[in-house]
């Protein structure tokens, strides 16, 4: 990612340490402020492009989806990322949503850029220059936040549980990974705004291209379309309508579904991709030299058929039938394995180890609470002439829904 021009902090663990250790842990609390969000980012981005049955009942809207789920992951994660102060605030949005795209125009142009010359030029590249101003946006919109967030604390005012306030809390004990010692307020609050952007770099994009992979899917299929809202009916009514963390849980189908597509659109051809630091040798013998590059070949093991059998049918119910054969032979493990955030050898797509992705356990419950919105208040179809699933688009070493299409909506 040529991070040292793009000014990425992948080097940075307090991220994904702040994720592990408080974020999904404090998941149970936080999901019925996630649910109250999407509820607030559906009244504000969809209601209003699609009339209600009451006005026509037959009448289909059609949306650019993709567009419109970028703006609701941005406000939803931005509750538990940059909390409620600044969470629906268009220069947040525009940073959240316009920063991953300005770090790969960057990437491409340092990567364009002979090696030799990049340490005297790559920083004057306009495409790296509009980084510098992301995070001097996002430093503008963050200061007055955290100045009132001190001021509150000075008072003694119980805090917010987000991950601008756990950031901070970080960078009071001086931590910021063995941490290197977080130094004045300007300083904080430009480590703030780096983090931040690192988040949303990690969290919107991908969130957004799984769930618009979802929606086409489901739009292009009734019969699933009903499935999961069958599901979803019955498991919030046994849990009085709240999307507690049991009740994401017992919805199987939907999970199932998710974890499907992640194997059949996945993001990225390869995945666990590693700087080798330390020579080590495989037990086959094979010297794996430090300073090389490493990857796994996610999407070839993702079409394995002898990991998974018909691999190129798509079939929702996957790994749904896979949990109950495993429960019903009482092996615990695999029936675990099957379940959406389950990393392992044969399922990639949220990397592996001890640096796959911390932040699937939140990403899980946001997109099954979108879906449950989308599918409990509308139906979707695809446009008018279309009768197969959107193809995707290759990108690169990716597999992305094509966003420029828009979906039928249709309020039920
Ligand atoms: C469906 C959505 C998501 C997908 C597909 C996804 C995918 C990934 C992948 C493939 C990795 C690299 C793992 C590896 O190399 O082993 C990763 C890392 C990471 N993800 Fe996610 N991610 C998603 C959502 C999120 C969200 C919502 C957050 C934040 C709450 C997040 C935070 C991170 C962080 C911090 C890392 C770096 C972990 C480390 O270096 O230890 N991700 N993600």
């Amino acid at each position: 990612m040529h991070t040292k021009y793009t000014l990425l902090p992948t080097h940075e663990s307090i991220v994904a340490h702040t994720v592990k250790s408080h974020l999904t842990p404090s998941l149970p609390k936080l999901n019925p402020q996630i649910a109250d969000e999407v509820q607030i980012a559906f009244q504000q981005e969809i209601a209003p492009s699609v009339p209600s049955s009451s006005s026509d009942p037959k009448k289909a809207s059609p949306i650019n989806i993709n567009s419109k789920l970028l703006r609701i992951v941005a406000k939803v994660s931005g509750r538990v990322f940059i909390g409620p102060e600044l969470c629906h605030d268009e220069r947040y949005l525009s940073a959240a949503i316009g920063y991953t795209v300005s770090v790969m125009e960057a990437q491409r142009a340092v990567q364009k850029m002979s090696p030799w010359l990049r340490p005297f030029a790559a920083y004057r590249l306009p495409e790296v220059r509009k980084l510098v101003k992301w995070e001097k946006d996002a430093m503008g919109f963050l200061q007055p936040v955290v100045d009132a967030r001190r001021e509150k604390q000075r008072r003694g005012e119980e805090m917010e549980k987000d991950m601008l306030q756990w950031l901070m809390d970080s960078a009071d004990q001086g931590q910021g990974r063995q941490h290197e010692k977080w130094g004045a307020d300007t300083t904080t609050t430009r480590k703030l705004a780096r983090l931040q952007l690192a988040i949303s770099f990690a969290a919107i994009h991908t969130t957004t291209l799984v769930t618009t992979h979802a929606v086409y899917s489901l739009a292009a299929d009734q019969e699933l379309q009903k499935m999961l809202r069958e599901e979803i009916k019955t498991v919030l009514a046994e849990h009085d309508g709240v999307f507690t963390s049991t009740a994401l849980q017992a919805m199987k189908k939907t999970d199932s579904f998710l974890k499907e597509t992640m194997r059949f659109h996945s993001l990225g051809q390869t995945s666990f991709n590693r700087k080798v630091l330390k020579t080590f040798v495989l037990s086959n013998g094979q010297i794996i030299p430090r300073g090389s590059s490493i990857e796994v070949p996610n999407h070839a093991v993702s079409r394995d058929p002898e990991v998974y059998p018909n691999p190129d049918v798509f079939d929702p119910l996957r790994f749904y039938n896979l949990r109950n054969e495993a429960k019903e032979k009482g092996w615990v493990e695999q029936a675990a394995g099957n379940q959406f955030v389950s990393v392992n050898k044969e399922y990639l797509t949220f990397g592996y180890g001890r640096h796959a992705c911390p932040g699937r356990f939140f990403a899980a419950n946001e997109i099954k609470m979108i879906l449950a919105n989308l599918v409990l208040t509308y139906e979707m179809g695809l446009v008018e002439g279309e009768t197969e699933r959107y193809k995707d688009w290759e990108i690169a070493a990716g597999t992305i829904p094509d966003p420029t299409r828009d979906v039928m909506f249709r309020t039920l």
